[in-house]
């Protein structure tokens, strides 16, 4: 996959393919709904011998309309959604930098500055996608616009049953605000990812027998509820079991800055300034500040049980963060 950055306007050097297939829609998570969009649209560009383009933005569109929490945190980073993009076939991804200029255009110079600009043989998106205003910029109003230079298909909601009602991002990233990671990741299609790189902690860890990692995370990223979790760990190019703890060390009482501490199972290496990549598995439980270090022990002892369980029987579904 070619991953290509867009400004406005657009100049002719940077888009050289064509005819493409074109999904378009900011896609954060590439949850279950956007991966029908995705796949939708490969089906399509198969069916005509042509690439398979996706249009997206570097940033959500609604911050450059309205006050937004800070830094925003998004279910899937650039990097990230990328990777899923490459997994679902995508052939070349048009990362366009949003800014107010873009914001700003009409339907119709969208339609006809960008998006014509892509060389589309067929634009394909989901029901509720919007370019601009919901009223004058849908997906109904899209082929007047188009006035048949290319084709338009739109991706009807995805409905299998009652838990699909609420496959959309904002509805996610609230799953994953409550740490509700299970159900996060039935309605994203694969496991919630978080990346970072290893710093170093307090070292009481290995005091305790369970030495823990200490997980930077990259800006932009957002991270489960406070608590314990069962996890994956990508590390030096391979995934280990473990668990994780979202918090504040209670215990300990000097944390005042959030931490997620990973232990890893049957690992033994120093992995300091290395990058990782986090998959959430499943909640275990709440954090507590326990009495005495022994009885945190004895209940870390129990979250490995636990989570070994729970890896054992989760397996890796179709598409993963790599
Ligand atoms: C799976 C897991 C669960 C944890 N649960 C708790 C907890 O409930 N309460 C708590 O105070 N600390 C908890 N800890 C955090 C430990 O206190 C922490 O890992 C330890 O202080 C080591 O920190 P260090 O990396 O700074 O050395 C947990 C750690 C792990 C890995
Ligand atoms: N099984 C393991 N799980 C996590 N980290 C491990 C493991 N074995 C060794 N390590 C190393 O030990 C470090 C954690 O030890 P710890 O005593 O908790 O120190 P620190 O507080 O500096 O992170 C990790 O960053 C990693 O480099």
């Amino acid at each position: 996959m070619k991953s290509i950055r867009l400004s406005y306007p657009l100049s002719t050097n940077e888009v050289k393919a064509g005819p493409v297939v074109l999904a378009m829609g900011f896609f954060d998570g590439v949850h279950r709904g956007h991966q029908k969009v995705i796949r939708t649209a490969k089906e399509l560009a198969n069916e005509r011998h042509q690439p398979l383009a996706v249009l997206t933005y570097d940033k959500l569109p609604a911050i450059v309309f309205k006050m937004m929490e800070q830094p925003v945190r998004y279910l899937t980073p650039l990097k990230t959604k990328l990777s899923l993009f490459q997994q679902l076939g995508v052939d070349i991804a048009y990362v366009m930098n949003f800014t107010s200029d873009v914001a700003e255009l009409a339907p119709q110079e969208f339609v006809d500055q960008v998006l014509t600009a892509l060389n589309p043989s067929m634009v394909v998106a989901g029901f509720d996608h919007t370019y601009g205003p919901a009223d004058i910029a849908n997906m109904a109003l899209l082929p007047t616009y188009v006035n048949g230079r290319f084709d338009v298909y739109t991706v009807n909601k995805l409905s299998e049953g009652a838990v699909d009602e609420k496959v959309s991002s904002t509805n996610i990233r609230k799953l994953v605000d409550e740490g509700q990671i299970g159900q996060a990741n039935q309605l994203l299609g694969y496991e919630y990812t978080t990346t970072g790189i290893i710093v170093h902690g307090f070292a009481r860890g290995r005091t305790i027998g369970f030495p823990t990692a200490n997980v930077q995370w990259y800006e932009n990223e957002r991270i489960p509820a406070v608590g314990v979790y069962a996890v994956r760990m990508k590390v030096q190019g391979r995934w280990v079991d473990g668990m994780a703890s979202v918090g504040f060390n209670e215990t300990f009482g000097q944390n005042k800055r959030m931490t997620i501490e990973i232990n890893l199972f049957n690992f033994n290496h120093h992995i300091y300034g290395e990058h990782v990549t986090v998959q959430w598995v499943q909640r275990l439980r709440d954090e507590v500040k326990f009495s005495s270090v022994q009885e945190l022990i004895n209940q870390l002892k129990k979250d490995q049980t636990t989570s070994e369980q729970i890896l054992a029987d989760n397996q890796f579904s179709g598409i993963s963060v790599k």
